[in-house]
């Protein structure tokens, strides 16, 4: 392969800073793994003296590879890891800790969730809430700021600094470190102990980095420190595709970098070698509505190719079954399902093409986990609400629903597994007014009965009462009532399709087995069409590339409030756009649970005139 004159001048890069600005599909990995190549062949650099890290273990595993291949040799001792990694084995060599000392993710979540218990928090989904706050606590960690300066979108400052200081204590006492800590602990090693950072410096006289715009605060301080004194410090990186901001990331340290080391050689990678010249120039007319951004060029080495495709759908089903034809359509004439991508914004959006592609026996594979809808407390309800219809009387389906809507129904009135209207009417014989309800309550699932899914699921929520009780649920546990019917939309449309309440029932049984089989998948090596986020979708590429629900809320994501959040969300629009080789389709929905949703912002740049 032959560098080109950009490519050639960052492989050769002297001594001191230097920060390459790479955009996608440009040879980023190519340039770094020639660099090592040259400083060790050409430089008469030793290999131990390098260091190369990267955002992920694959990432350096990768390099590593490339690098053998490259030198012809097996051996090749490079140091290539992650910070934690790198760090991790730092902090080994200083303070003779090992795995035991290290709190795995289970067990971290294991003590967030032994905090929260012990607190009155009211919690609409746990899993989701740890998540949210385990990240949040890494933000703090990862950026070196107080507890208290924090503000947390999940909880108030009060319970915020309980749940840090719980944590805390219970960490320290279990005398381990989480991931973020290492890096904490790493930094604080150095600033404290001058001769040991001193041995650190001595042994990696060069430094390179790759994602450098996905570097967080801590992690830019010890690698500075690293560095020092010759600076040897070799950064690559995308200010465009800077996403991971939410966890603490820092793009503007791409800026601070320059800031820092004003005399670094600045060197732009500005050929694509990965998309067609329609992606390349379509993608381009996007990210350049972003205004904090290094201004360069993107050119595509291939031809036009063929012309961006932008779909409107009626509804998510509507595209499910649009993406589906498109991806059979593609088989049929050959292309390997591995070779195609349906990229989302946030995983549950996949629900509906996931559903079409069991159906139709089309292979997949999803790389994060898709939480079940019919596992949500709210279809719980609905599906038990079914069973009972179907003239089912187990006691927990009565447990289930006998009080949403509040029917003052006591459990004690349920005598054993098997539960029986007429015995809780025997229970209340003496109570009219409970009597009358309930009777009505028999008469509402008699009714579901004669009734296909979807129109049974509008009678809970509005003669039934349902929709009241999730009003009041939302207000007595602090929960975004728009969320719960939003869950109960999409339910209704899930359901739509089916005729009878067996038939749905049927569904959801394969849904959640296929769910189940995937899961447990999830490690090998499979077949099928790449089924993902457009976070996890970062680094990889695709022939074939399909961004589904581009509609405002979803991307950008409803919760991007501020002009710096909306960035982020175009930068990650821009990642999957830039996925494709060779052909792109951009799909929005008119209407996704019954409400009208517009398109995109993004589709309306896109769009523009150029
Ligand atoms: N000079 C070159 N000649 C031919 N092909 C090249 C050249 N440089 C890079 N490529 C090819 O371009 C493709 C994209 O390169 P690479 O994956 O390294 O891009 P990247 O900069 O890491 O992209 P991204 O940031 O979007 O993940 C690869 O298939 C690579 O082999």
């Amino acid at each position: 392969m032959k560098f080109n004159e950009m490519q050639q001048k960052a492989v050769i890069h002297g001594t001191g800073p230097c920060q390459v600005l790479a955009g996608p599909g440009s040879g980023k990995t190519l340039t770094i793994v020639n660099r090592i190549r040259y400083l060790i062949e050409e430089c008469g650099v030793r290999p131990e003296e390098i260091l190369v890290v990267t955002f992920t273990r694959y990432a350096a595993a990768e390099m590593k590879t490339r690098l053998r291949t490259l030198i012809g040799r097996r051996n090749i001792p490079v140091t290539a890891g992650t910070f934690h990694g790198i760090y991790y084995g730092i902090l080994k060599w200083a303070y003779k800790i090992g795995s035991q000392n290290i709190l795995s993710e289970e067990e971290k979540y294991q003590i967030l969730k032994s905090v929260i218990s012990g607190q009155e928090l009211e919690i609409f989904d746990e899993e989701d809430f740890l998540r949210d706050i385990a990240e949040e606590i890494g933000k703090i960690k990862n950026n070196r700021l107080s507890p208290d300066e924090f503000v947390s979108a999940k909880v108030n400052a009060d319970a915020f600094r309980e749940i840090y200081r719980a944590y805390e204590e219970k960490r320290k006492s279990l005398r381990k470190i989480d991931f973020d800590d290492m890096l904490v602990v790493c930094y604080e090693l150095f600033a404290s102990r001058p001769d040991i950072l001193a041995l650190w410096q001595k042994k990696f006289k060069f430094i390179l980095v790759d994602e450098f715009q996905d570097i967080n605060r801590v992690q830019y301080d010890v690698i500075r420190m690293l560095a020092v004194p010759e600076n040897n410090l070799y950064v690559v990186g995308d200010d465009d595709q800077a996403i991971y901001g939410f966890r603490g990331a820092d793009s503007e340290l791409m800026f601070q970098f320059r800031e820092d080391y004003p005399d670094a050689e600045q060197i732009v990678l500005g050929t694509n070698y990965r998309s067609t010249g329609n992606i390349v120039k379509n993608s381009l007319k996007v990210i350049s509505h972003n205004k904090r951004r290094f201004q360069k060029e993107l050119n595509a080495v291939k031809d036009s190719g063929k012309c961006l495709h932008v779909q409107e759908l009626k509804d998510p089903v509507e595209e499910a079954g649009y993406v589906a034809d498109a991806i059979e359509k593609q088989m049929e004439s050959g292309a390997a399902a591995e070779d195609m991508a349906v990229l989302f914004r946030i995983h549950t959006d996949a629900r509906p093409l996931v559903e079409e592609l069991i159906e139709r026996h089309i292979p997949f594979q999803m790389k994060e986990h898709l939480p079940n809808i019919y596992n949500h407390f709210a279809a719980k309800d609905i599906l038990a609400y079914f069973r009972l219809a179907l003239g089912k009387r187990e006691r927990r389906d009565f447990l289930q629903v006998m009080n949403r809507p509040k029917r003052y129904i006591g459990r004690d009135s349920l005598a054993g597994a098997e539960v029986s209207f007429e015995e809780i009417r025997k229970f209340y014989c003496d109570k009219d007014w409970m009597l009358d309800r309930i009777d009505q309550f028999e008469w509402d699932v008699k009714m579901l009965a004669k009734m296909a899914p979807y129109a049974g699921i509008q009678y809970i929520r509005k003669r039934i009462g349902y929709d009241d009780f999730i009003k009041d649920y939302a207000y007595t546990h602090n929960v975004e009532r728009q969320d719960l019917n939003e869950i109960l939309a999409e339910l209704e449309e899930s359901a739509r399709p089916y005729t009878t309440i067996e038939e749905w029932f049927r569904h959801i049984e394969e849904y959640t087995e296929t769910l189940r089989v995937k899961e447990r998948q999830k490690s090998m090596e499979q077949e099928g069409v790449r089924l993902m986020t457009l976070h996890a979708a970062k680094g990889l590429e695709f022939d074939t590339v399909w961004l589904i629900e581009v509609n405002e809320g979803q991307i950008p994501y409803k919760k991007a409030k501020t002009d710096q959040q909306t960035e982020e969300e175009r930068r990650l629009f821009y990642v999957g756009m830039t996925r494709a080789r060779e052909q792109l389709t951009v799909c929005y929905v008119k209407t996704k649970n019954g409400k009208a949703s517009d398109p995109s912002r993004f589709v309306d740049e896109l769009l523009e005139d150029s």
